[in-house]
């Protein structure tokens, strides 16, 4: 399925592309993707639910990146919905046999909307639908993989200060130094309680994406670096150079819906020139900037 830049996986509900005004793919996916079951497609945005990682009972990063969605052709109404916007909306229910894994009935809404600006927004409404009175939990993340010109050159800003778990180190708890992130070995980290704004410049490409989220306070940032990037089989030796995963989600305090309650995730992409910044990447002028 094709919106103007913007392309859209019935697999996984994934968006597996977004390009600028000159044509440039800003989403990085591996050469070695694949694009059918039984493994999500490397790169884009997978979505991960109903269980973020590997802690639970569920598959790393939960079941929808592996399922097929379907066009949902009659989605309520969206409160901001405006008519000079491209958008699709994607449904996913379980089947019978997939509640053998996860006993819960739900409907996962996802519209993915490209702004007139050429802004990328996922939103996701999750509602209980069970019917025996259960409630449900769940953890989420939008695993945004952005394709970067040189992850050595690129830093990233709004995280300073902010306490994570470190993936590398069982979960533990640590505290972010006051600098703005730069990388320089493999990095797997679930900040917490984040700003709504993050931002990610690439120092090479003078260009800064701009995440904002809503209803995700926390945010992973994830690059495998050369050993790890070695034993993934869908991922090339040297691609960890060009490519950063933040990602808006929902980790360290997971979401429980009763029967009728709707749960609402959004994360909106833009990407400037680093001019933007103008000062030279001054980090309060990028994360107060518009
Ligand atoms: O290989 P995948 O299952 O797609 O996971 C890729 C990565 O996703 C997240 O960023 C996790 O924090 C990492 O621990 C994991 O390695």
């Amino acid at each position: 399925m094709l919106h103007a830049a913007n392309v859209v996986y019935l697999y996984g509900g994934h968006v597996t592309s977004w390009k600028n005004d000159h044509g440039e793919e800003l989403l990085f996916v591996s050469s070695k993707a694949m694009f059918k079951p039984p493994k999500a497609i490397r790169g884009g945005i997978p979505i991960c639910f109903p269980q973020f990682g590997s802690h639970g009972s569920l598959e790393q990063h939960g079941f929808a990146r592996n399922k097929f969605w379907s066009i949902d052709t009659d989605p309520p109404p969206f409160p901001t919905t405006s008519s000079n916007k491209a958008f699709v909306d994607l449904i996913l229910k379980p089947t019978e046999e997939d509640m053998k894994t996860w006993p819960h009935s739900y409907e996962f809404r996802l519209r993915v909307t490209l702004g007139p600006g050429g802004d990328l927004m996922l939103t996701s409404r999750i509602r209980n639908t069970n019917t025996d009175g259960k409630p449900f939990t769940f953890t989420f993340a939008y695993h945004t993989y952005f394709s970067v010109s040189d992850i050595s050159e690129v830093r990233v800003e709004g995280l300073e200060t902010i306490d994570y778990l470190d993936n590398l180190q069982n979960r533990e708890r640590f505290t972010e130094q006051g600098d703005a992130i730069t990388f320089e070995a493999e990095v797997d980290k679930i900040y917490v309680s984040t700003p709504t704004k993050i931002a990610i410049l690439d120092h090479e490409k003078k260009r800064t994406f701009v995440l904002r989220k809503d209803g995700l306070p926390d945010a992973v940032v994830w690059n495998p670096w050369d050993k790890k990037a070695k034993a993934m089989p869908d991922f090339g030796d040297d691609e960890y150079k060009h490519m950063l995963c933040v990602e808006a989600a929902v980790v360290e305090k997971p979401i429980t819906l009763k029967p009728g309650e709707e749960w609402r995730g959004r994360q909106e992409l833009s990407a400037v020139p680093s001019s933007y910044c103008s000062g030279q990447l001054d980090p309060q002028r990028v994360l107060q900037g518009s």
